[in-house]
């Protein structure tokens, strides 16, 4: 060691330090802590005040006893003194640290609020995105639902359109777009729970993270923490050190240079240690700032992709943006907080270098220091000083190990900065392979979400359009149906009403009606009884007033002398068969014999004559009409009655009648006979018979003994009138005598002809009845006769169909029925010239027909449809017939002077001359070969002549065949 020599040093002067800045409370300055107070504060124990204070009174009193002749000594308390500033310095710099270590710490603890709180924020967040997630599923199940029964419907009718359009090609079918719709759907619901466990792994990852820098920060700053506590050691142990320096100073005379040389470098060296362990400190420091810095960082990145997520997967959710605002509001809170710890770590960084500016000053003014120090070293040199520098240099050797150790030490906080750094990079790495994954699923997230967004608008645009079509379709229906269910219960409440107002009559109705139908009745009742009586009182007026007609009318009819006309209609029989054509055309007035009604197809003919006889009239009723007609030949008139009609009709059953129930004919003379009988007394009556066959206009005597022979009609050359020469008289008096006639005449007209029945319809038939009264008081002679024919039958040629002996027939019948029309129309038309010759039947009729005589026709017709024809042609030919005025009919009577001879067939001659008819026309007596009529009696024996009628020999005299008896 070199001794430097004494020199007179200057003052020196001592920098104060530029960093110390005293704390100031209310204005004043707190003074520093003390050592002791410092050392009780920060190590927890007392330091001995005795050896303090022993050591500082030794070492005042020392300095006190060589103030004046030692300057480095006064140097050396400056030197310690600048010591102790620096000491203070260090508090104070150790009080900052602590301060920040506090700070960092509320920072930590707010950190971890904040991490707890996010953490908190990010499970809501989670369970609000799964139940609005479940929500989004319930819907999306609702809507495939609806989407569905849609497809169900539109499948439904594609099948119906498909079964009637057969013509679409197979393969030209299209699959509904709501089947891809359905699986668009489904692709997006499988999209979304991928993302949805892509999210939940980032933010588990995040979270691991987050945790995983919490631990290394924490790590970080307990290090840091340890650091500062082992500098704090280090601190203490330098003052303990530097205590017993400055023992070991006050115990030798001055500190020996090579001493304080070892001071200063051990000094220098706690410098350097001191200093490097501040720069660890700001290192650690740094990187923990870092470390907080780039968990942050990554913390707000893993935020920020989370919310860009979040706000993605959730665009249509408001909420989720709301929380990622306030999310961003605590990130730019947070970010702050970050940026004031930046600025104070600055702060501090700061304040670091000042200290090292510092102590590079100290370190520039170190040689001036160690000049001093030798300088004392120079002045202080004694054994002490030896024994104490080499008690120095031990403990400089402990230092020096203890050196070493801090060195590990910092070699091992090295290599844990190494390491730190070493997983800090691959926490970015690992930071930057989760941000690529993150882009990519971000990117892959944000084509699928608009892809099905986009599908999703589609979607819901077509659904929309058909819901809003339907809803439109509805809404129209809707308003029609209202406009309906308006109308009607307006209609509703007006029938309700009307219902309880009728409901209100109908209760009342059965009393009303009761008592209503109690009165019509009653007034009913009354009517009718007064109705039935004044149709009483009608009906006998009516008949009386018919009565009278008919009695005004039979008067006038005599009086005019006109052909009275009947009908008569026949029942149905068996030969009309049956069907359509046997339905009946005829009806008959209730109130009026005289209308008829024929029903010819869709029209119905009225025709009136003087009686009809309808089907179920019987053949007395019949005869009772005719019976005053007939009677009244017993007094002198000519009378004749014939019947008409078409073959079938009724005629010959109407005149002769059937044996059990005869006819007109044989009733006739019944009544002749009992009138004629009534009438005796002065009256003696005698009544012939004989019967004429008009066959071919051939006129034969069917009660001649040879009917075959042919009669003529001739004019009786002695006076007018007609007679048919040779013609046969038969006197009848009794029923049986006429039936016997009657039978003569039917045989005579059967043996004439093969076919009696065909000849009979195609044959007119005369009975001539001659009533002759003779009074023997007067000897006035009355002769009336009754001609009753029984005409051929009416139908046309044409219908019939007949040829040959049929045609001429035919013919003959019409000839002489178309000659009674022609007669008849000459009549009605009162012509001068009445053709009565054109036909045997007129001739022999012309009496009955034209002169004086009362003549009834009797029109007989078939009920049946087939034979309606006939039946009109029949009924207007009655009509004209009925129109027919033949003059009033008069009495056939010889005055009494004159002796009646009844049982001879000569008439007397009387002032008006008694013509003798026969066939309705007057007639001289016959004159045949014996100019004798030849009257017989039933038995074929002439009545009143004993000679038979010589040129009409009655050869056989047997009874006439009645033409009834033999149809049966
Ligand atoms: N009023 C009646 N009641 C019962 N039967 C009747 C009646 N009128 C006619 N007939 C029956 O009708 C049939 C024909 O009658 P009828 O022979 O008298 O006719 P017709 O006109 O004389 O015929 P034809 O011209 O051929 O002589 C007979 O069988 C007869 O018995």
């Amino acid at each position: 060691m070199n001794k430097t020599p004494k020199i007179k040093r200057a003052e020196p002067v001592f920098k104060t330090p530029m960093t110390y800045s005293p704390r100031i409370v209310g204005n004043k300055p707190v003074p520093s802590p003390s050592r002791a107070e410092i050392w009780k504060q920060q190590l927890g124990f007392d330091v001995d005040p005795e050896e303090g204070e022993t050591t500082d009174s030794e070492s005042e009193d020392e300095t006190r006893n060589k103030e004046n002749e030692n300057f480095s000594v006064v140097e050396y308390h400056a030197l310690q003194k600048e010591l102790d500033e620096r000491n203070t310095q260090r508090d104070e710099l150790l009080f900052k640290i602590k301060t920040l270590t506090d700070k960092n710490k509320h920072y930590k603890s707010r950190l971890e609020k904040e991490e707890l709180t996010k953490r908190q924020q990010m499970k809501i967040l989670c369970k609000s995105q799964e139940t609005q997630l479940q929500e989004k599923d319930n819907l999306i199940g609702n809507l495939q639902s609806i989407i569905e029964e849609h497809e169900e419907q539109l499948i439904d009718m594609e099948h119906k359109i498909n079964g009637n359009m057969n013509t679409i090609p197979p393969g030209s079918y299209k699959q509904p777009s709501s089947v891809k719709l359905i699986e668009d759907i489904k692709r997006l619901q499988i999209e979304k729970t991928s993302l949805t466990t892509k999210l939940e792994t980032i933010t588990s990852e995040m979270e691991n993270h987050s945790c995983s820098s919490k631990g290394d920060n924490s790590s970080d700053i307990n290090d840091l923490q340890q650091v500062i506590e082992r500098l704090e050691d280090k601190n203490c142990k330098l003052e303990q050190e530097l205590k017993l320096y400055k023992i070991h100073e006050n115990d030798n005379t001055g500190p020996c240079h090579t001493d304080t040389e070892k001071q200063v470098d051990k000094l220098q060296t706690d410098n350097d240690k001191l200093h490097e362990e501040i720069e660890e400190l700001k290192r650690t420091n740094s990187r923990t700032s870092d470390l907080f810095k780039l968990s942050t960082q990554e913390q707000q990145q893993l935020q920020d992709d989370l919310v860009k997520l979040s706000s993605e997967i959730k665009i249509f959710d408001e909420k989720i943006t709301k929380k990622n605002s306030e999310l961003h509001k605590l990130q730019a809170r947070h970010r702050e907080e970050v940026s004031d710890l930046k600025n104070q770590n600055q702060e501090l960084s700061q304040k670091v270098r000042n200290l090292q500016a510092e102590i590079m000053s100290l370190q520039a003014k170190s040689p001036e220091v160690v000049t001093k120090i030798k300088k004392v070293e120079v002045q202080i040199e004694s054994e002490q000083l030896k024994s104490s520098y080499i008690s120095c240099q031990q403990d400089k050797d402990v230092l020096q190990s203890k050196l070493t150790s801090v060195q590990l030490e910092i070699e091992e906080c090295k290599q844990k900065l190494t390491l730190s750094h070493s997983n800090n990079t691959q926490l970015l790495e690992q930071v930057q392979h989760w941000q690529n994954q993150y882009s990519s699923l971000e990117s892959e997230s944000e084509v699928a979400l608009q892809a099905a967004a986009e599908d999703k608008e589609r979607t819901v645009a077509d659904v929309r359009e058909a819901m809003k079509s339907s809803m439109h379709n509805l809404q129209n229906q809707y308003d029609v149906m209202c406009q309906k269910v308006g109308v009607l219960g307006s209609l509703y409440s007006d029938l309700t009403e009307s219902y309880i107002l009728i409901e209100k009559q109908a209760k009342q109705f059965p009393k009303i009606i009761k008592k209503t139908v109690t009165d019509v009745t009653k007034q009913t009742t009354k009517a009718i009884s007064e109705i039935n009586e004044y149709n009483k009182e009608l009906v006998k007026k009516y008949h009386r007033e018919m009565f009278l007609r008919k009695k005004y009318h039979n008067e006038l009819v005599e009086l005019k002398g006109n052909i009275r006309v009947f009908c008569r209609v026949r029942p149905k029989i068996k030969e009309d068969g049956s069907g359509a054509t046997a339905n009946n055309v005829i009806d008959y007035d209730r109130d009026d014999d005289g209308l008829l009604y024929v029903a010819n197809k869709a029209r119905t003919q009225t025709f009136e004559v003087d009686k009809v006889f309808t089907q179920t009239s019987t053949q007395p009723e019949v005869f009772d009409e005719v019976k005053a007609l007939v009677t009244s030949c017993i007094d002198g008139y000519n009378v004749c009655i014939f019947a008409y009609g078409q073959t079938g009709s009724g005629k010959t059953f109407t005149m002769e009648g059937p044996q059990s129930d005869p006819g007109i004919n044989q009733r006739a003379l019944k009544e002749l006979f009992s009138e004629t009988s009534t009438r005796g007394g002065d009256w003696q009556f005698t009544i012939t018979v004989s019967a004429i066959e008009i066959y071919n206009e051939m006129i034969r005597d069917l009660l001649s003994d040879d009917p075959s022979y042919k009669m003529e009609v001739k004019m009786n050359p002695e006076g007018g009138g007609l007679y048919v020469p040779g013609l046969s008289f038969v006197e009848v008096s009794t029923v049986a005598h006429v039936n016997e006639v009657f039978s003569i005449g039917q045989k005579n007209r059967a043996t004439a002809t093969t076919n009696m029945n065909e000849h009979s319809s195609r044959s007119h038939a005369l009975l001539c009845v001659t009533v002759t009264g003779v009074n023997r008081t007067t000897n006035t002679k009355t002769i009336g006769k009754l001609n009753l024919v029984d005409l051929a039958g009416s139908e046309r040629v044409s219908k019939s169909g007949a040829d040959g002996t049929r045609l001429k027939e035919a013919q003959n019948i019409n000839k002489s029925l178309s000659s009674l029309g022609d007669v008849i129309h000459a009549l009605r038309s009162k012509q001068n010239f009445v053709p009565y010759r054109n036909s045997k039947l007129t001739y022999l009729l012309q009496d009955s027909l034209g002169g004086d005589s009362k003549t009834l026709m009797i029109v007989q017709v078939a009920p049946v449809e087939k034979n309606v024809a006939e039946t009109i042609c029949s009924l207007n030919f009655a009509q004209r017939v009925r129109t027919v005025e033949l003059g009033q009919a008069s009495k056939k009577m010889e005055s009494g002077d004159v002796e009646m001879d009844m049982g001879s067939s000569t008439p007397s001659k009387s002032s008006t001359p008694l013509k003798q008819n026969i066939g309705g026309s007057s007639y001289t007596p016959i004159k045949n070969s014996s100019s004798t009529p030849t009257l017989r009696n039933y038995t074929g024996t002439p009545i009143g002549s004993t000679t038979p009628n010589q040129s009409t020999p009655n050869k056989g005299g047997t009874p006439v065949a009645s033409k009834y008896p033999r149809r049966k």
